[in-house]
C-alpha cells in the first residue's frame, strides 16, 4: 500500500485533492476526514498540515507527499521534489515600508518577521547579513505596522496582501514556488507503485495542458503543417479518399491553439477541431 500525505488545510488543500481526484483516486467527502483507503488503487492518503508534509516523508513513514517547494526547502527535511505540479504559484520576497532598506544588503541589524525561518536564516547566511529573525505564525504584514520587526519575509501571489498593508518588495525573489511531489531522500527511487502513482498525475498535467488538434491540409503542404503541430512522438497522418489531401492528429499545448489554428488556415488546412483530452499517460 503506498502511502501518501496529501495538504489538509490551506491554499494548496483543494487543488491538490481535485489534482488526486482527476487522477481517479479517491479522495475525502468532508475536511474533517484525516486518513482515506483507496484499495482499489492500493493507496492510502493521510491528511496532514502542509508545513509538517515534508518532515513525514522525511521520516521514511509515509512514501510521497504534496506540498510547496518553499515548504519543502524551508522544513531542511531530507526529502526531494519529484514532480512539478503547476498549481499552488507563489513567489518568497522581502517587503518593508518604503524607505526603510533598498535590498538585503541594508538588512544589517534589522529584525525580520516572518513564518519561513529556515529560508530567512540560510538566505541570509549566505548573503552574509547579520540580521535577526522573529517567527510568526501568520499575518506577518501587521508585524511591521507594531513595530515587531523593520521587514518581513513572505509568500506573495498577487501582492494584495502586501499592498493593503502599505508595503513594497525590495530585493530578488528568494525563491518561486509552486506545489510539487516529493519522496524522501532515502527511499526506492524504482518502487513500481510511486512510479504509477506518479503516471497518473503526469497523465493530468499533460490533460490540463494540451488538447488533440486534427485537420485535413493538401499533401503539397503538409510539411509546413507538421511543422506548425509536431505533436509530442510525431504526428499520424491518414490518407484522406479525395486524392492528393491528408488528415493530420497531433497534440498541441492548449495555449498555442487558437494562434495554431490560425496559421494551418492561412496554409490552407481545412476542418480544423482541437478536442480535450481526459485523461493520459505518455
Ligand atoms: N496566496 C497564498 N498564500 C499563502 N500561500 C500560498 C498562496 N499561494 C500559494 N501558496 C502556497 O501555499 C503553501 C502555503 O500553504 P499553507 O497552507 O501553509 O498556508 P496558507 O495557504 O497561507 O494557509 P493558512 O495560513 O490559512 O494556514 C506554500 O507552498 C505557498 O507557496
Ligand atoms: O499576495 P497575496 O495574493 O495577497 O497572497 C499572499 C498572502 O496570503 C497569505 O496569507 P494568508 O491569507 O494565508 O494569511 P496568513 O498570513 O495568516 O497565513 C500569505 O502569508 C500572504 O500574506
Ligand atoms: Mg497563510
Amino acid at each position: 500500500m503506498l502511502r501518501i500525505a496529501v495538504p489538509n488545510k490551506g491554499s494548496l488543500s483543494g487543488a491538490a485533492s481535485a489534482m488526486l481526484h482527476e487522477a481517479g483516486y479517491r479522495q475525502r467527502k468532508e475536511s474533517k476526514e484525516l486518513v482515506v483507503l483507496d484499495p482499489e488503487n492500493g493507496v492510502e492518503f493521510f491528511y496532514l498540515r502542509p508545513k509538517d508534509i515534508a518532515i513525514y516523508v522525511a521520516s521514511g513513514k509515509l512514501d510521497i507527499g504534496i506540498t510547496g517547494r518553499d515548504l519543502l526547502l524551508d522544513s531542511g527535511a531530507s526529502a526531494e521534489e519529484i514532480l512539478p505540479l503547476n498549481f499552488g504559484r507563489s513567489t518568497f520576497r522581502y517587503a518593508t515600508k518604503p524607505g526603510t532598506a533598498k535590498g538585503p544588503e541594508d538588512f544589517t541589524g534589522m529584525t525580520i518577521a516572518t513564518s519561513y525561518e529556515g529560508i530567512v536564516a540560510k538566505h541570509l547566511a549566505e548573503q552574509g547579513i547579520d540580521a535577526s529573525v522573529v517567527h510568526l505564525d501568520g499575518a506577518v504584514e501587521t508585524a511591521i505596522q507594531l513595530g515587531v520587526a523593520q521587514i518581513i519575509a513572505d509568500v506573495v501571489e498577487t501582492g494584495t496582501s502586501l499592498r493593503n498593508a502599505g508595503l513594497e518588495v525590495i530585493g530578488e525573489p528568494i525563491l518561486t514556488s509552486e506545489a510539487v511531489v516529493i519522496r524522501g531522500n532515502g527511499a526506492d527511487a524504482e518502487n513500481p507503485q510511486a512510479q504509477q502513482f506518479l503516471r497518473r498525475l503526469q497523465g493530468v498535467l499533460v490533460a490540463r495542458s494540451y488538447v488533440m488538434m486534427d485537420y485535413d491540409c493538401r499533401a503539397e503542404h503538409l510539411e509546413r503543417a507538421v511543422a506548425l503541430t509536431p505533436g509530442l512522438e510525431s504526428p499520424t497522418i491518414s490518407p484522406l479518399h479525395n486524392e492528393g489531401w491528408v488528415a493530420v492528429r497531433a497534440m498541441v499545448p492548449a495555449k498555442e491553439a487558437q494562434r495554431i489554428m490560425d496559421d494551418l488556415y492561412e496554409l490552407g488546412a481545412r476542418a480544423i477541431l482541437t478536442t480535450s483530452i481526459h485523461a493520459c499517460r505518455l
